[in-house]
């Protein structure tokens, strides 16, 4: 199955996610026949061929031959002899449950079956299965054709193997899968930016500062420095020879000032229409084939460079 030549990926649901994940497979595939995809929209077919055209770019790879994708007719025929499943169906609970109970009836028996869910834990998802074993999260950043991060989260039940073979598979196609070792709430990479989300809200809720200077702040300080090392590698950089401890030896206290003094605010109360249309009034919609190929840019820099300091 590691073989690029005879690898099978099933893709069930192909909205904003399913198909940046087609793209990414379509880069890595010896063939456009080794992908197949099952979606109940009705226009499938012109969707798949419009869409996908529209992530490829002068500055990515070739178009592959959209033709020679399967779009599968039916679950069942969708998923028989896949080696990978990955579903990016409806966020909801019993479309989950629904389909892995009969994903699980046709697939061979060493599938990978993965799920982009948001936050839907596996053991739900996997609760109607005969064997709880086979089924873990796969949660993609979006869009994760461009995102190197997906975040693996087993059930308590997941087979220690199927991880290992997960995060071989993501790793040999530059991807970095990073197992997180229990179900909370809303995984880490979105708990993260959700708590900065917060603050930046409670800031300009309280009259700081406006929705575009808080973008501005981002995106002048810690985005350019986390592309580049994480929080914890900055604030041990921070500290100097004294590292994190060093950090917070110097300004543990202003650290937690800011902790004390950080905002509470909540979803749906009053912020909320001010706030979304201040941020219409500031973006309306945004470009985002302009923040992709930005993105990309970004990332294959940090790449470049992170490589030719480790050569020399
Ligand atoms: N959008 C994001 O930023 C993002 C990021 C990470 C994870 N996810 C997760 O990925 C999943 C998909 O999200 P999305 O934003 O791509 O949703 P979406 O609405 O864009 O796409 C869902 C797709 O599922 C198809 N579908 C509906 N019923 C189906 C069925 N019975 N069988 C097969 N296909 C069916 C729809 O036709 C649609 O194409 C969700 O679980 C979501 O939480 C989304
Ligand atoms: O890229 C992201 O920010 C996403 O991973 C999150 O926004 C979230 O998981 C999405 O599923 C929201 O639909």
């Amino acid at each position: 199955m590691d073989s690029n030549h005879d690898l099978k990926i099933t893709l069930i649901g192909t909205g904003t996610i399913g198909l940046s994940f087609a793209v990414f497979h379509l880069t890595h595939l010896k063939s456009p026949s080794q992908l197949t995809i099952y979606d109940t929209r009705p226009d499938l077919e012109k969707y798949i061929q419009d869409t996908l055209l529209s992530f490829y770019s002068s500055s990515s790879p070739p178009i592959p031959a959209i033709s020679e994708i399967n779009i599968a007719q039916s679950l069942k025929s969708a998923v028989e002899g896949a080696h990978i499943i990955q579903e990016s169906g409806p966020e909801n609970l019993p479309f989950k449950t629904a389909l892995w109970k009969e994903v699980e009836q046709h697939a061979t028996k060493d599938a990978l079956l993965w799920s982009s869910t948001s936050g839907i834990p596996a053991s739900q998802q996997s609760r109607e299965m005969q064997d709880t074993s086979r089924l873990l999260v796969v949660h993609p950043y979006n869009p994760p054709n461009i995102m190197p991060l997906l975040e693996l989260v087993p059930s308590p039940d997941t087979r220690a193997e199927l991880i290992e073979r997960t995060q071989e598979f993501w790793r040999a196609r530059g991807r970095v899968p990073v197992h997180i070792k229990k179900e909370v709430t809303g995984f880490v990479a979105n708990r993260l930016a959700f708590a900065l989300l917060r603050e930046a809200i409670h800031l300009v809720d309280a009259g700081v500062v406006t929705v575009a200077e808080v973008d501005d702040i981002v995106q002048n300080s810690m985005g350019p420095r986390w592309a580049v090392a994480g929080p914890f590698k900055s604030y041990h950089a921070g500290g100097g020879a004294g590292g994190l401890e060093g950090f917070f030896k110097n300004i543990g206290g202003t650290v937690q000032g800011c902790w004390d003094d950080a905002g509470r605010a909540n979803v749906g109360e009053e912020w909320e229409q001010r706030i979304f249309r201040e941020a219409e009034q500031s973006y309306g919609s945004v470009d985002t084939t302009e923040r992709d190929m930005i993105t990309r840019r970004v990332l294959e820099a940090v790449k470049l460079e992170k490589q030719t300091s480790k050569d020399d």
